[in-house]
């Protein structure tokens, strides 16, 4: 049975990455989704205002939606500080057993935990079964038609707090108008943009951070 792309990105960090070195591993995938496939990494671009917002607001728990082959939940993992943890949702269980082979070869498997099932679940799960208080660094890069839903399931379920900082992917490309609109008019948000491209291509994309302001 002929491999997917993600296998293929993943077999070709297995052979080709340093084991135990994440930014070796995200390097190869960056290598690889170049030259040879593309694929929905938020890429080396945008992972510079990924990793700057990471190292400003230095999270102690982080949440992710949207893991795919594990390129940020790495990205990320690589710059927490020590007893700081991620959790990544994944919908997709073919992505999520890529990604757990992807996080684990990084050696950062201890920095994060995957959670596998749609995020409208599992959001509301995050206080009494995983032990989450409150969130201090959400980054959004699942379906972007669920971004606005999930930001007011976090709302709703107490999972932000004043100072929570939300970072979310493709804002102009592929685009989450509502989810744009809905931060941008609320005044419990403080918004900035930031201008890129997308992953691997020269086409315009954005970041926008939106920092809860309780
Ligand atoms: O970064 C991303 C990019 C694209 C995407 C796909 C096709 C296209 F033509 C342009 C952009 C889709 C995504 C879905 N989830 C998370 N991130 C994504
Ligand atoms: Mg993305």
């Amino acid at each position: 049975m002929n491999q997917s792309k993600e296998e293929r990105i993943l077999n070709f960090v297995l052979q080709h990455a340093v084991r135990g070195d994440p930014q070796s591993v995200v390097d190869h995938i960056d290598k690889y989704c170049s030259q040879k496939e593309w694929a929905m990494n938020v890429g080396a671009e945008k992972g510079l205002i990924l990793d700057k917002t990471v190292e400003e607001v230095k999270p102690s728990i982080s949440l992710e939606l949207g893991t795919y082959c594990g390129y940020s939940a790495v990205r990320i993992a690589r710059l927490l500080k020590p007893n700081a943890h991620l959790i990544t949702i994944e919908f997709n269980p073919t992505y999520a057993a890529i990604a757990k082979q992807m996080i684990e070869f990084a050696g950062v498997q201890d920095k994060v935990k995957i959670l596998e099932g749609p995020a409208e679940e599992i959001i509301p799960q995050l206080k009494k079964k995983h032990e989450v208080e409150t969130l201090d660094f959400v980054f959004l890069d699942h379906w972007k038609e669920r971004y606005k839903p999930d930001t007011v399931l976090l709302e709703e379920c107490g999972l932000l707090r004043r100072g929570t900082v939300l970072l979310a992917d493709n804002i102009i490309c592929p685009g989450a108008p509502d989810f744009l609109s809905y931060v941008r008019n609320n005044n419990r948000f403080e918004c900035t943009n930031y201008l890129s491209h997308l992953e691997y291509l020269k086409v315009e994309d954005a970041m926008e951070k939106a920092v809860f302001l309780g």
